[in-house]
């Protein structure tokens, strides 16, 4: 285990040396202290002043150095939000679209794979259809449904590949597919040439960053159980100068109902959840198949004794025993629920479970589209996300994230 990386788990408040054996544990001096366990609320409550102008000078002067949010904080644009009602409204709509058309594109190649059971062979084309596909779709629609300012999309995939010679076949194939998929949703009278598909491909070539508006997407999340057939996601998140402002999850194959209770289910053996959530405005899930919309929130478990946690259900993306050893610690009873990809986000979101943990190997750094849309969409539920030394994720620093600690989410009562 890395102790370094022990000895930063602060966010779920246990001693440092309980995840180390105890001659390492003697041997950790000088640790940084677990943070408060008191319950942290995602944004600062808003603080203004004075809304009104000064009379007097002197006061003038104080009027103007007053502690001002930072622009773009987190806290001022929630306010904003709060004041007017959804400021990402467009966006908003415009995401949930996209999602939901390259949500059918995947479903229909996951079908295929199933049935012909390709998943058993090396052959990953069906995969790189779909993720391309999907990137594709997701691009197109945001182009066509947004057009305020300069596009600037963070994306998994660019076109390198499919310029090279002897990929004209799958190039024709993803043409296709995505005209199909286009088509037969029955939104758009329009069709794309190669030419056009490739360059909606690499319009995810930006680098994001701390300023103007950036989408990020990852067409296809948790690409390993795609193929399995079991749970992904297609993941997209809007950055407002470096910050999460809103966030879709597209779970195909996620059940409708909570997956804490796999006897309890109460939507009929429904799959396809899309959850979606703006920046102050709360977190929602409604059925891929477009169902209304309804409000989620995080459990209100307060004892890891009555808790489960999620878990990556590959171990080369998380270290389970560690992850064990954590859960362990902190007395939870229940074996871990481990499903691929941002899935595990928007079950924790809607109260399926109170804890995500994940801790990759070392030296993995953990990209901005594995996380922007999840993470908003847990903390507008009422939860927390950050790293494993307790700071909040900084999506700003462009394609990656600035951290090799690891990632905990919770429901905050056991944070
Ligand atoms: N070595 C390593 N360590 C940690 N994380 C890694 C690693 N390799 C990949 N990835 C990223 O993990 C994403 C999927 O992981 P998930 O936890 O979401 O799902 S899974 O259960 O592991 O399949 C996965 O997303 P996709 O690539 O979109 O599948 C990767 O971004
Ligand atoms: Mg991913």
């Amino acid at each position: 285990m890395d102790m370094a990386m022990a000895a930063r788990l602060g966010p779920l408040g246990l001693p440092h040396a309980a995840l180390l054996g105890s001659s390492a544990a003697a041997s950790t001096r000088a640790l940084p202290l677990a943070p408060s366990r008191a319950p942290r609320l995602p944004y600062p409550l808003p603080h203004f002043p004075t809304c009104r102008r000064p009379s007097s000078s002197s006061s003038a002067a104080a009027y103007a150095a007053r502690p001002r949010p930072r622009r773009g904080s987190p806290r001022l644009l929630a306010v904003r939000a709060m004041a007017s009602g959804n400021p990402y409204a467009a966006e908003l709509a415009a995401a949930k679209k996209a999602v939901t058309l390259a949500a059918r594109l995947c479903q229909a190649v996951q079908q295929d794979i199933v049935h012909s059971g390709i998943q058993s062979k090396a052959d990953k084309s069906p995969v790189t259809v779909a993720d391309y596909g999907s990137q594709i779709l997701v691009s197109l629609v945001l182009k066509m449904e947004v057009s305020s300012g300069p596009f600037s999309l963070v994306a998994e995939e660019d076109s390198e590949e499919l310029r090279k010679d002897g990929a004209e076949e799958i190039l024709e194939e993803i043409t296709d597919l995505v005209n199909e998929t286009i088509s037969d949703s029955g939104s758009y009278n329009i069709s794309f040439m190669k030419e056009g598909i490739l360059s909606a491909i690499d319009d995810g070539k930006s680098k994001g960053g701390p300023t103007g508006r950036h989408w990020v997407l990852d067409p296809i999340d948790g690409t390993k159980g795609f193929v399995r057939g079991d749970q992904y996601a297609i993941a997209l998140a809007l950055l407002d100068e470096g910050k999460v402002v809103l966030g879709v999850l597209a779970c195909p194959n996620l059940p409708l109902s909570s997956i804490s209770n796999p006897n309890g289910s109460s939507s009929g053996g429904q799959v396809g959840a899309l959850f979606s959530a703006t920046i102050g405005c709360g977190a929602e899930v409604e059925s891929l198949d477009g169902s209304p919309p309804q409000k989620i929130s995080v459990c209100s478990i307060d004892n890891p004794v009555n808790a489960s946690f999620f878990e990556s259900y590959e171990s080369a993306h998380s270290m389970h025993d560690l992850t064990g050893s954590i859960a362990e610690k902190l007395g939870v009873l229940a074996p871990p629920v481990r499903i691929d990809s941002q899935a595990k986000y928007g079950a924790l979101a809607r109260g399926d479970g109170a804890i995500y943990l994940r801790f990759p190997h070392k030296g993995y750094k953990e990209k901005i589209w594995d996380h922007a849309a999840g993470s908003i969409v847990v903390t507008e539920a009422g939860g927390i996300v950050t790293d494993a030394a307790g700071n909040d994720l900084d999506f700003s620093k462009g394609r990656f994230l600035d951290l090799d600690t690891g990632i905990i989410a919770t429901n905050k009562q056991c944070y």
